[in-house]
């Protein structure tokens, strides 16, 4: 598989390029608005067709890409997850076990994960003996997704943490939607072992979430009504 991991220096979100070596067509994971110029000339360089914008939830944070890109590459589609998202727009909206398709190499599975939002997914790629994880912000690297918006349950959170992340094998590696430290990915196994958050009880994990004491994220009331809308990725060109 070809695989970029990008990174936006204002909201510490990771935008991933993964591309079939076979057909050369190409998902990107998590495009952020003000990137996407830069995300398209990397396509571009890499010789490989945009087919899908995947988003791992309604981001608070940032506003998605997908709007832009389709701009520039109107077949791109837009993907969402199916649960919890079911009043957001994307033109494909995926559930629990479904699989998108990129080319003839790549499979994208969509698992779940609400906590972080109600509507978080996770996507789970296998390339050859490798499997990888894009936990969005459900697991973060030594930390995971806040629970205080967006319908957030932190019982939920541990749960399918859990359940559908620690379950798979220890070497999974793990791509985070956001790191603000620096790092760039970890595994299942070291996540089992050192994550400050996931390693305790539930009862110590929900009350460790009802006490963060963050600040809402800066841009989260334009964000999330642009996101609702994909990005606002069908509005017609010069509309806002
Ligand atoms: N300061 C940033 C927002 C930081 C933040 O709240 N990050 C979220 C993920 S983006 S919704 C989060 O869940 N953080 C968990 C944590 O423990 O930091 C901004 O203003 O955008
Ligand atoms: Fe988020």
């Amino acid at each position: 598989m070809i695989f970029r991991q990008l990174f936006d220096r204002e909201s510490c979100t990771y935008t991933y390029v993964l591309g079939c070596e076979k057909t050369r067509e190409a998902a990107l994971i998590d495009p952020v608005l003000e990137l996407v110029e830069r995300d398209v000339q990397m396509l571009d360089e890499l010789n490989l067709d945009l087919k899908y914008a995947v988003n791992t939830h309604v981001h608070a944070d940032h506003i998605f890409g997908n709007k832009a890109i389709k701009k520039i590459l109107p077949e791109v589609k837009s993907v969402l997850g199916e649960e919890g998202n079911e009043e957001a727009m994307a033109d494909i909206r995926l559930s629990e076990g479904d699989v998108l398709e990129v080319g003839e190499t790549i499979k994208i599975e969509f698992l779940s994960t609400p906590g972080h939002t109600n509507g978080c997914h996770s996507l789970v790629v296998r390339d050859g003996p490798t499997t990888m994880v894009f936990t969005g912000d459900t697991l973060l690297v030594r930390g995971c997704g806040r629970t205080d918006f967006q319908q957030g349950n932190s019982k939920s959170l541990y749960k399918n943490v859990h359940e559908k992340i620690f379950t798979l094998p220890d070497d999974t590696i793990i791509y985070p939607a956001h790191d603000y430290k620096g790092r760039t990915m970890s595994t299942v196994a070291e996540e089992k072992q050192y994550n400050p958050r996931l390693t305790k009880s539930l009862d110590e994990f929900v009350d460790l979430m009802d006490n963060l004491g963050l600040p809402y994220p800066a841009k989260i009331d334009v964000s999330l009504p642009a996101n609702l809308v994909c990005g606002l990725h069908d509005v017609p060109p010069g509309a806002k």
